[in-house]
């Protein structure tokens, strides 16, 4: 693995102890299973997957929100674990999937963008005005709507305070996590290009979650496509689209895709993703995978290496 990646994951794990009902043990859900990958900076990952397939839990864990059960995670060779929070929040930011219950009702738009400024308190508080000015210009706000408040603004307008207010202290990675999903289709657009426009101008690293093929195909240079835990292909967005290797990857496809276009079984044909808290044995993904063969049943796949690679016996 590059150890001069942006963001570097190395053998990490999350799991959960779940209450199974009154009266019988735990049962440990492994959310997140010994994923190792290593992002290029100034490049955008997109990472994609079913609901529950732990997309949220890897963000919160690469952001440093959450901690890993076991393994570590560096951004730009640095390890959050330790890190004091001011020094961590100048490193690398989160863009939530819903800015409503992130800003605070309570303060103007300008104030909502300033507040990991305040809490830096290195800046005079005319300069911190400057630079929240210079943000809201950014990302497309008018001067005049810093006095607004969150709620008299629109969900695409309020994306835009959170996407200032995660670039206000200039970070080097940013994470979005389902950044459009709440917002309307014609929206998301615009706050798609938005992402990718402030990525050039910066040179962010970026790491954009979706459930979404078109949205992370739409703004990725790369792909880690995750099932039940692992991430199982991961490749650069234009081999994932014209040739992907994993079965599951293939089905996500054929979901957004035509029929015409589209190779493998899309996926609402396959039912539902296993229980995480009770994974299969051998390949994760072969009860539902049309290709799987007896192999598939006795032994797990051969881990990722590196890009380009999938984990699948037959890829
Ligand atoms: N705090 C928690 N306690 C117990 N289980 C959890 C917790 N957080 C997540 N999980 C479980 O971990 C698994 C992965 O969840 P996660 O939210 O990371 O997936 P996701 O891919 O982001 O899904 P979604 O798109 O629905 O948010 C799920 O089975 C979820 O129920």
């Amino acid at each position: 693995m590059n150890p001069d990646a942006a963001i570097l994951i190395e053998n990490v794990t999350r799991s959960y102890a779940v209450s199974a009902g009154f009266a019988r043990p735990t049962r440990n859900l492994v959310a997140v299973d010994d994923i190792s990958l290593s992002v290029r900076a100034g490049s955008t990952l997109g990472i994609v997957g079913e609901s529950g397939c732990g997309k949220s839990t890897l963000a919160q864990m690469i952001v440093g929100l959450l901690a890993p059960t076991s393994g570590r995670i560096l951004v730009d060779g640095q390890s959050l674990a330790a890190m004091d929070r001011r020094k961590r929040a100048k490193l690398i930011q989160l863009v939530p999937q819903d800015p409503f219950s992130s800003l605070n009702p309570k303060r103007r738009i300008r104030d909502n963008i300033a507040l990991p400024l305040t809490t830096q308190a290195e800046l005079p508080g005319k300069a911190q005005m400057e630079r929240v000015r210079e943000m809201m210009e950014r990302v497309g706000l008018r001067a005049d709507m810093g006095d607004r408040y969150p709620a008299e603004l629109s969900g695409g307008q309020r994306q835009r305070v959170a996407i200032a207010r995660a670039l206000v202290n200039d970070p080097r990675v940013v994470v979005c996590d389902e950044p459009t999903s709440a917002l309307d289709v014609s929206v998301q657009a615009q706050i798609l290009n938005l992402l990718a426009k402030l990525q050039r101008e910066l040179n962010l690293t970026l790491v954009f979650i979706s459930h979404n093929l078109s949205v992370v195909e739409y703004v990725s240079t790369e792909v880690a496509v995750m099932y039940l835990g692992r991430i199982v292909e991961y490749a650069t967005a234009d081999d994932l689209f014209r040739s992907s290797r994993h079965p599951y990857s293939k089905a996500l496809l054929n979901s957004v895709l035509t029929p015409e276009t589209g190779k493998g079984i899309p996926l609402n044909i396959l039912g539902e993703p296993p229980d995480p808290s009770n994974i299969p044995a051998g390949c994760r993904f072969r009860p539902r995978c049309a290709a799987a063969q007896d192999s598939c049943r006795v032994s797990a796949p051969e881990r990722l290496s590196g890009i380009g690679s999938a984990e699948c016996h037959f890829a």
